[in-house]
């Protein structure tokens, strides 16, 4: 018997849980869900630094977990299951991931700091399809992850190491299991139980809904968006036409002619499987969930801004709830506005609403808040005050195409300090989040110095000299760059093994440098552009390295689409693929290009060349 609808639509899959993990099991295969069990190989060691907050150290794990056990089963087999579940589960407290205890100490160090406290428990869930065409594996990734918080009792030394001695610590994310001697510990818990044992079932049907039944129209206007549909008890589910009645049909599945014309075979995500819509008029077209939302995608990018600028996110930030008429005190605004836009923030993911009043979310904290370390507050306000008005002219640029419309309205000179400070912010903000994968995507520590074009504040830099102790780095950018650096390093001063110079790099002399490097930088221009910096730096260093979104051959990723736009609205630059870089930078001597990407956003290349005479 299923209980819940969604998790028949994956009866008829070869479902796979990447897990060894006998609670995951447990609880899947509580929930009705068929599957095999294939435990990763994975091995859990990717660095957590790397990562702006857990749950994406979390979420990477258990894709990692599964993309492992997919391909592996395709190799095997030439045929990959049809879907397949990983999962990673962490404690984290005072900013520090906590995985298995290694040993009893290691048992004992983590107990000890959750003692007395409250710490979250996250889990990230990827749900990978895939799809072998001749022998070729595709692979479509879902994921998401779901935080529980939980507060231990004050716990004295004796029955901590009694609770190790009994040896349930050993294989648990933080040195505890909630279902069993471990329960003993826990004063309360806030949010879902089943998260905290390693799997968040409730997010996950949420997650199959919303991959499965897109919303038809009518049916909005019954469930709310989120939530699970109607629970229907029923025992003979199927994806197989005409085989028994589809709950995602309601009450008539089993009717010949419109059962027949509407039949639901929305059997997966989009882009993966096909609807079938006959159009013949009876039946309405699966409803266009996503389309609308693109429709309406820049309301919500500007309640986004708008939250920003109103500094809602820093208001609530690491604070107690708080009401929408004291927010709007603080921020000074209406009430009955800020109540408004705070439901939209919770709407979007961007703060919960609890009956003590709003709160942000960890999203927020950490990346809307404007002082944080990984904060995009700066990229928010500069696309509010800038982009935004500069798509105003997309049509145009469309139209005239980029070099046209490029000196109409375009780049508005960055004159006054806050406008700087907020380039900069902007700049700091997506550099922060890339600059340690774009600084480890290969082995530099060949080259003794290097120099940063265009390196703005000197995140990149920084991540440089900390992996590479010995690399002598300097940043290299605008007079009126230069001169605002200071205030975006950790310490409030500039660190003495790194140095910035001011210049431009068309016009003045540049640093000498075993290594150039160049992130987000060509994009900017164009060939000839890029050719003139190219062989200015060629006939000077050993190697180059240029960070950019590489263009695939495929249809471009959905990251790298905003980007290209923006460019054609703001400059005579453009994205570039692989064999146009790798042109542009074997013209100039560079060979051997290499890339390696360094996640969604970014993709790195290095060249080298016969170090000048
Ligand atoms: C906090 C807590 C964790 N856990 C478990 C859930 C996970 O199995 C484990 C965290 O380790 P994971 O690395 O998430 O999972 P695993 O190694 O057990 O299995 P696999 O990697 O093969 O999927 O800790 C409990 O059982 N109870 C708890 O209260």
């Amino acid at each position: 018997m299923v209980l819940s609808p969604v998790i028949g639509k994956l009866l008829h899959k070869r479902v796979v849980l990447a897990s060894a993990s006998p609670r995951r099991r447990e609880i899947l295969s509580h929930a009705g869900l068929r599957f095999e069990v294939v435990p990763s190989r994975f091995k859990e060691k990717l660095d957590k630094a790397s990562f702006p907050t857990p749950y994406a150290y979390a979420i990477e794990t258990a894709k990692q977990k599964a993309l492992e056990v997919a391909r592996r089963m395709h190799q095997k087999d030439l045929r990959a299951p049809d879907v397949v579940i990983g999962a990673d589960t962490i404690v984290t407290i005072g900013g520090l991931i906590l995985e298995k205890p290694v040993d009893k100490q290691d048992a004992y160090r983590m107990l000890s700091r959750l003692n007395g406290k409250e710490h979250s428990v996250f889990t990230g869930v990827a749900i990978v399809h895939c799809c072998t065409t001749d022998a070729q594996l595709d692979l479509e990734v879902s994921e998401f992850h779901e935080e529980t918080t939980v507060k231990f009792s004050e716990l004295s030394e004796e029955l901590l190491w009694e609770y190790i001695d009994s040896g349930e610590p050993m294989d648990k994310a933080g040195g505890y299991g909630i279902q069993a001697l471990g329960g003993m510990l826990v004063e309360h818990v806030r949010g879902d139980f089943l998260n905290v044992v390693g799997f968040p079932l409730n997010h996950f049907c949420k997650k199959l809904v919303e991959l499965y039944y897109p919303p038809r129209r009518e049916d909005l206007q019954r469930v709310k968006h989120d939530s699970i549909p109607a629970v229907d008890t029923f025992e003979n589910l199927s994806d197989v036409e005409g085989s028994g009645s589809d709950p995602a049909q309601g009450d008539d599945g089993g009717g010949h002619g419109r059962a027949e014309a509407g039949g639901d075979k929305r059997q997966g995500p989009a882009g993966m499987q096909g609807t079938d819509s006959t159009g013949t008029g009876e039946s309405p077209p699966p409803f266009p969930a996503g389309l609308l939302e693109l429709i309406d995608g820049f309301k919500a990018s500007k309640a986004l801004f708008v939250a920003c600028k109103l500094n809602v996110f820093d208001v609530l930030k690491d604070g107690a709830p708080l009401k929408a008429m004291d927010i709007a005190g603080k921020i000074d605004a209406s009430v009955c506005g800020t109540e408004r836009l705070l439901d939209v923030c919770v709407a979007l993911g961007l703060l919960e609403k609890t009956d003590r009043g709003y709160r942000n979310t960890e999203l927020a904290d950490v990346h809307l808040a404007s002082d944080g370390e990984y904060s995009l507050h700066g990229l928010a306000m500069r696309s509010n005050d800038h982009f935004w008005n500069l798509f105003t002219d997309l049509e145009l640029a469309v139209r005239e195409g980029a070099s046209a419309a490029f000196g109409r309205k375009a780049e508005e000179p960055v004159q006054s300090k806050h406008k700087k400070l907020q380039f900069m912010r902007a700049m700091h903000g997506l550099a922060m989040l890339t600059a340690h994968q774009v600084a480890t995507a290969f082995d530099l520590s060949r080259f003794t110095s290097a120099c940063d074009l265009g390196g703005c504040t000197g995140a990149l830099a920084r991540a440089l000299t900390q992996e590479y102790p010995r690399l002598k780095v300097t940043v290299f950018d605008l007079p009126e760059v230069i001169e605002h650096v200071t205030c975006f390093q950790p310490e409030g001063r500039r660190p003495d093994w790194m140095s910035f110079t001011p210049g431009d790099f068309f016009k003045d002399d540049l640093p000498e440098a075993d290594l150039y490097i160049l992130s987000r930088i060509l994009h900017e221009w164009p060939d000839d552009k890029v050719c003139e910096l190219l062989s200015r730096v060629s006939s000077r260093c050993g190697g180059i390295l240029v960070a950019e979104k590489v263009l695939e051959d495929k249809p471009a990723a959905r990251g790298s689409l905003p980007s290209s736009l923006n460019l054609l609205v703001r400059t005579q630059g453009r994205e570039r693929s692989l064999p146009e870089y790798r042109g542009l930078l074997e013209r100039h001597g560079f060979r051997d290009v290499r890339l390696a990407h360094a996640g969604d956003r970014l993709d790195v290349m290095l060249g080298t060349r016969a170090s000048p005479p």
